[in-house]
């Protein structure tokens, strides 16, 4: 049996890894979760699964819940996510928080020793080189959720890295994929919301639209597979069938295929090296599709993508930048308070302005998050 931290129960990524668990009630005991501000759904988790450690984002909610559940221990803030992902209980966190608010509690995980499933980009974003070097010192496994990345790790299985020529991240195109850049001036938050192939969080939905998901998941390839952003290309794929691809020395490739289902990765992260039977997953017909189709990314199309090649490229505190600057302008852009493509020239603003940091130890990566958020907070 199991013992799962999940933080983000209450998410896209966390629901689905709840569909996981109650898949395989032998396997897997939820024993720990952390909670953002829907406290109605927490209530249903808990009476579901019984967890011994409970975390939600405000005191209230915590206050709340200790009331009707005195048998389970209620903890809340920044201070609780950090409990929920050490709880000595667990032996793997399922990191499923939107933003680089889950850079901390992940860090202090891979202190504790946990293994992690990591679907949080933006932790590996903002602070690769640190997470990487923590979960090295710790021997801590780093198991890849973000479907592009599960379909590498899973193409990996038997290879060799030194034989990698490079890797192929496959990209829907997200909701706006056939519009040109000037059908794109007056789109609103409902349409950019509408993604073709995936029914995810309202954050990354965007980033697919802006095709900034790409490029946070350039970088996060990037620090996952050790591999140079000059072997890492990006390929428009609107099916989202083929969800990544190796290309080897020798020209031969490995791709990972399967109808869009999350729960496919979220299962093979908790069951690696292992696999288990997934009854409720839709199977892949190839004769039923019939066609595939791949296209060039246009760099000029998607600005976001070439602004999170070159901070990757030039490391430091600029996918801090990046990272940070992306997350207020898409909070920004839910709440009505600039337009869709105003997003990019927020982002370009903050990286243009920011002097960068080489190897940025933690404090320093927390105050440019900051202060970024700031920066672009006063331009709106
Ligand atoms: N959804 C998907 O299919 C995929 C997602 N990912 C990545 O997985 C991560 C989660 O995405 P997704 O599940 O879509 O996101 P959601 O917005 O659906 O879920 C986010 C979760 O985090 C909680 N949360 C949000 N902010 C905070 C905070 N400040 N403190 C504590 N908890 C918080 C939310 O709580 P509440 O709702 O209770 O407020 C919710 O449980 C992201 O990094 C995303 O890029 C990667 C690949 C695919
Ligand atoms: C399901 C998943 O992993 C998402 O990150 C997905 O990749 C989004 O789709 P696109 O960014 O390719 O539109
Ligand atoms: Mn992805």
């Amino acid at each position: 049996m199991k013992y799962i931290s999940l933080m983000g129960a209450t998410g896209s990524i966390g629901t689905q890894t709840l569909d996981i668990i109650r898949e395989h009630p032998g396997e897997f005991r939820l024993i720990a979760l952390s909670v953002g501000r829907n406290i109605d759904l927490t209530r249903k988790i808990i009476k579901e699964f019984n967890p011994d450690l409970v975390s939600t984002l405000e005191r209230s909610a915590a206050k709340a819940l200790e009331a009707e559940f005195p048998d389970i221990t209620f903890t809340y803030g920044q201070e609780g996510l950090i409990e929920v992902a050490a709880y000595h209980k667990a032996q793997i966190l399922v990191n499923a928080v939107s933003g680089s608010v889950g850079l901390t509690p992940t860090l202090q995980a891979i202190k504790e020793r946990k293994t992690i499933a990591i679907a949080n980009k933006e932790t590996l974003v903002t602070a690769g080189h640190l997470v990487m070097e923590e979960a090295k010192r710790n021997e801590v496994s780093l198991l890849p959720v973000d479907s592009e990345h599960s379909a590498i790790f899973q193409a990996l299985q038997g290879e060799q890295h030194k034989n990698i020529e490079k890797l192929i991240l496959t990209a829907s195109g997200g909701s706006f994929r056939d519009r040109t850049r000037q059908e794109l001036e007056n789109v609103t938050v409902k349409e950019a919301l509408n993604h073709p192939n995936w029914s995810m969080g309202a954050k990354i939905t965007i980033d697919s639209a802006t095709m900034m998901n790409k490029g946070l998941e350039v970088i996060e390839a990037h620090w996952l597979f050790s591999m140079d952003y000059d072997k890492i290309d990006v390929l428009l794929h609107k099916e989202s069938i083929i969800h990544s691809m190796i290309e080897f020395h020798d020209s031969s490739i490995i791709a990972q295929l399967g109808t869009p289902d999350m729960r496919v990765p979220i299962q093979y992260a908790l069951t690696y090296p292992d696999r288990l039977p997934l009854p409720t997953a839709n199977r892949l017909s190839l004769s039923e599709i019939g066609n595939l189709h791949f296209q060039k990314m246009d760099m000029n199309r998607f600005r976001c993508l070439w602004f999170a090649y070159e901070a990757g490229k030039e490391g430091g505190t600029m996918p801090t930048v990046l990272n940070a600057a992306n997350e207020a302008a898409v909070a920004a852009f839910l709440e009505g308070k600039t337009t869709f493509l105003q997003i990019e020239d927020l982002i370009e603003r903050a990286l243009s302005i920011h002097k960068n940091i080489k190897n940025p130890g933690f404090t320093e990566i927390q105050e440019v998050d900051k202060e970024t958020r700031k920066y672009i907070n006063s331009l709106l």
